[in-house]
C-alpha cells in the first residue's frame, strides 16, 4: 500500500491574497493538479491544510476519481514539517509520497521510482546539491511520524529536523536526471512563477 500526502497547509504570502492551492492553473486547480499526477502510482490521497482552507479544497474535487482524505492542521502555521506528522496520522499505508501542493509538474515515474527506492528503508529523499527535497520524498509513515513529533518536541520545526532520525536512502542528482527532469521540483511561490508556469502549460496542451 503506498499513499500520497499532499502539502497545503501553508499561506501562500508570496503568492499575495489568494490560497495557490486552489488558485485556477491553466483550468485545474493547483492542487487538483498534482493529486492527478500521482494518483496512479498510489492507493490512498491525504491533504494536509487549515480547516479553512478544506472546504475550498474539496470543492477542487467536486468531479475527481480520487476522493482524497483531509488531515486538518490542529494548531496552524506550525510549519510544513508539523504538516507532514499531522499528514502521516491520517495515512493508512506503510510508505508515503510527500508532495508540495504547489509542485504541479510533478512526476509520477519519479514518486514511483522513490518508493521503489525506500523499500526497505526509512524514506527515499532527493537532494540535487546541498539541499534535501523533503517536500517531494517518500516516507515510512509510522518512523517519519515520530521523527517529526520528536523534533516537534525539542523545538527543532526545520523541515530537515527528522531527516536525521531516519535510515534513508539519498538520490544524488545523477540518479535524479537518469529518471526524471528537475522540472518535478518545481514550486510555484509568486504569481510571476504562476504566470509563467500556465503559459508553459497551454503553449504544450497540458
Ligand atoms: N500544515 C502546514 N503546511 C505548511 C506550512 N507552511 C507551509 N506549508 C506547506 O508546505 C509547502 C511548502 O511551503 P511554501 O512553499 O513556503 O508555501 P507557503 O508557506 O504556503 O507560501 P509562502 O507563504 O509564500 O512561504 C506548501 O505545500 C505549504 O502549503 C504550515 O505552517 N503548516
Ligand atoms: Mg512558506
Amino acid at each position: 500500500m503506498r499513499a500520497a500526502l499532499v502539502l497545503a497547509g501553508g499561506r501562500s504570502t508570496r503568492f499575495g491574497d489568494r490560497d495557490k492551492a486552489v488558485a485556477d492553473l491553466a483550468g485545474t486547480p493547483m492542487i487538483r493538479r498534482v493529486v492527478d499526477r500521482v494518483a496512479g502510482v498510489v492507493d490512498e490521497v491525504v491533504i494536509n491544510c487549515r480547516s479553512d482552507q478544506e472546504d475550498a479544497i474539496s470543492d477542487a474535487f467536486a468531479d475527481a476519481e480520487v476522493d482524497p482524505a483531509f488531515a486538518v492542521d490542529r494548531e496552524p502555521d506550525a510549519g510544513p514539517m508539523a504538516g507532514i506528522a499531522r499528514g502521516l496520522e491520517a495515512v493508512s499505508a506503510e510508505y508515503a509520497f510527500v508532495v508540495a501542493c504547489d509542485m504541479p509538474f510533478v512526476d509520477p515515474a519519479f514518486a514511483e521510482h522513490l518508493f521503489e527506492r525506500a523499500a526497505g528503508h526509512d524514506a527515499a529523499v532527493p537532494r540535487l546539491d546541498e539541499w534535501f527535497q523533503t517536500t517531494q520524498a517518500v516516507y515510512r509513515a509510522a518512523p517519519m511520524r515520530e521523527a517529526c513529533l520528536r523534533a516537534l518536541e525539542r523545538d527543532d520545526s526545520r523541515i530537515v529536523a527528522p531527516l536525521s532520525d531516519l535510515e534513508k536512502v539519498v538520490l544524488d542528482r545523477e540518479e535524479i536526471e537518469r529518471v526524471t527532469s528537475v522540472e518535478t521540483f518545481e514550486n510555484l511561490n509568486t504569481r510571476e512563477e504562476f504566470d509563467r508556469a500556465v503559459e508553459r502549460l497551454r503553449g504544450d496542451g497540458r
